[in-house]
């Protein structure tokens, strides 16, 4: 088994921040978060304890104990905007996907089947067609397929042989070199960076002649994005591409290598979600005039007929959740069942995994009513109960919960029980496993809480053992193996609870993107204060410091993704789609809690409109 992820994001990392963070004054923190909360507070003029929370206020300050206050002034009343979406998805209720549209389904498949069977694997084209395949999010349907085509493709001796084009080999292109490192990688080959050493000048740059080549240095962008730590050509790549690329004038791109590289900027491939990715790969790929009409036509009834699917299955949760009336009966919460649902659908999207859909969305739904518990709701008396309530796991526990908190601990004792009913003969330890992650992260919740009510300031290091836990990427990684039957083991299952490498470098990722996109809104400490504070850094240092930390998280998750793997793909990809959740929601500040922002156009492009043919 691999090292565990602690060597990577120990104490020693934030320890040591490069010597000009070392002397700046800690009050300049102190002074902006004050100018900050005076700014809101005025533009608002709302009380300090009863915030809205809406696109630009998020929460409110933390409670100040007195000796004759009662417990309802100490709650952190915080308010949030209700749900954008309503019952809307229970309209879907008796959306089915008809047998006709199965069979035409099933008829266009074996046709692309035919296309990607029949090209030649020593051919450019091959690259194209599986690149197309993947970005259209149609893959799945083709798994053996591509992998035997890539094997191939990776043993090729003669494949630089066989690509002439009229002005030489076609193997000596940036394009074709990065495209084919980039869908190498991604199969889990480790190709040496190596390939692009014929494209650097002696000082070990990249040359500048390649700006003439836009295609070309965007497929470099994409496939650096597969880079390892100690892979310096990829990051000297990355750096390159992005600025070139950005400064490039548009207008010497045509239109659709613009809007690809426009979309490349915000979302590069490796860190989009597969659905989201095939809504827009769709338009830039029926305006390529080399596109396949039967490829298109098949991604096209693939996406509509899965979001059919889909918008059933929120539908049947929405019904669910209706029944719980967390609404009226725990009314400061966030409601956001649909954004939680899309969540989750990041994780897998797939038809075989509805029923490990389900059941995450569920706990990931009460993930998020019990972390409003601790962070707004709850006093620290309640939260200790609630804390050992759940680590006694038992429903008699319940009987001495304050009411609210009854209706949510019965709800997620409900869930894993419906998942133990879910799991076939022997297979308990599943369910197991799940629970003892949700015990852990409520065990992290209620130490933030503590410390929030004891007003503790951690060191990074102190932090950072709690906020892992506390980001529920452990438990998500657990919890989404449930329901996705045989291709998960019991060995699985003991290595995602052995803090992997990948899943704590996907809970890095969401626990430093998150505090770094409620920075100066969020009631409790974060990763940010807490490196402002420990080192004397600006907040300008310490996001160059976490961000740094985010890119590197994202080059252990590719590590832990190359063979020989520790586990089977389909679990590494559980892991690596709940990380490329994390930048969509949280990159341009906090999109699940507020998500009238793109976030809402987004999940309406993947969830309620069909792709149409222009
Ligand atoms: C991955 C999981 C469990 C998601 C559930 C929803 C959730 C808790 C989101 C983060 O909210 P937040 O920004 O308030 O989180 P925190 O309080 O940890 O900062």
């Amino acid at each position: 088994m691999r090292s565990k992820a602690s060597v990577f994001y120990g104490h020693s990392a934030y320890k040591n921040p490069p010597l000009c963070l070392q002397a700046i004054n800690t009050t300049r923190f102190l002074t902006s978060k004050t100018k900050l909360s005076k700014r809101k507070s005025k533009r608002k003029e709302i009380h300090p304890r009863n915030i809205i929370v809406d696109m630009e206020i998020q929460s409110s300050a933390c409670p100040i104990f007195t000796e004759n206050m009662n417990v309802e002034d100490v709650r952190r009343s915080v308010t949030y905007h209700p749900s954008i979406w309503g019952d809307y998805f229970l309209e879907f209720a008796s959306k089915e996907i008809s047998e006709s549209e199965k069979a035409e389904l099933l008829r266009q498949k074996e046709e692309v089947r035919r296309l990607l069977t029949t090209t030649s694997d020593n051919s450019l084209l091959k690259l194209e067609l599986i690149n197309a395949i993947q970005r259209l999010g149609v893959c799945y349907h083709f798994e053996k397929e591509i992998e035997v085509s890539l094997q191939r493709i990776h043993e090729g001796r003669n494949y630089m042989e066989c690509n002439k084009n009229d002005e030489g080999n076609v193997d000596d292109e940036l394009h074709v070199v990065a495209l084919r490192f980039r869908l190498l990688r991604q199969q889990g080959y480790n190709l040496s960076t190596d390939v692009f050493k014929k494209f650097m000048d002696r000082e070990g740059k990249f040359k500048e002649s390649l700006v003439g080549d836009a295609q070309g240095m965007l497929s470099l962008y994409e496939a650096a994005h597969l880079g390892i730590r100690g892979e310096t050509i990829l990051d000297e790549a990355l750096e390159f591409c992005s600025s070139r690329l950005e400064s490039m004038a548009v207008d010497k791109m045509n239109k659709s290598l613009a809007t690809q590289v426009y979309e490349a900027m915000k979302n590069p491939i490796r860190k989009t979600l597969t659905r989201l990715g095939a809504v827009k790969f769709l338009s830039v790929y029926q305006e390529d005039e080399s596109h396949d009409e039967t490829l298109l036509k098949f991604a096209r009834l693939d996406f509509n007929l899965l979001q059919k699917l889909h918008q059933k299955e929120l539908s049947d949760i929405t019904r669910w959740w209706k029944g719980l009336d967390f609404k009226n009966k725990l009314p400061f919460a966030r409601d956001r069942l649909v954004e939680c649902y899309f969540w989750i659908l990041g994780i897998y999207f797939e038809p075989q995994y509805q029923l490990a859909r389900k059941i995450l969305s569920k706990v990931i739904l009460l993930a998020s009513i019990i972390d409003d518990i601790y962070d707004v709701y709850g006093t620290l008396d309640e939260l200790q109960l609630f804390t050992d309530a759940i680590q006694r796991w038992d429903i008699c526990a319940m009987e001495q919960l304050p009411s609210y908190m009854k209706t949510c601990y019965k709800a997620l004792f409900d869930v894993y029980a419906e998942m133990e009913e879910s799991e076939e003969e022997g297979e308990s330890y599943r369910q197991y496993h799940a629970r003892e992650e949700m015990k852990k992260l409520v065990s992290a919740y209620y130490k933030e809480a503590e410390w929030l009510y004891n007003k503790h300031t951690p060191t990074m290091e102190e932090y950072m053992k709690v906020a892992i836990p506390s980001a529920g990427y452990v438990m998500i990684a657990a919890t989404s193996l449930v329901g996705m039957g045989h291709v998960v083991t019991r060995d699985d299952f003991h290595w995602v609870s052995s803090e992997p490498l990948a899943v704590t470098a996907s809970s890095v990722i969401g626990r430093l993107m998150d505090d770094m996109a409620g920075y100066g809104f969020e009631k409790k400490f974060s990763a940010v204060e807490c490196y402002m504070i420990e080192n004397s850094a600006s907040t300008e240092e310490a996001f160059g410091v976490l961000q740094k930390q985010v890119s590197n998280a994202w080059k252990d998750i590719n590590h832990e993704c190359l063979h020989p793997t520790v586990v089977s793909m389909p679990i590494l990809l559980r892991v690596l789609n709940a990380a490329r959740v994390i930048p969509l929601l949280y990159k341009d500040g906090d999109g699940y809690s507020n998500p009238k922002t793109e976030i809402k156009e987004i999940i309406k492009s993947v969830l309620i409109e069909p792709v149409l043919a222009i």
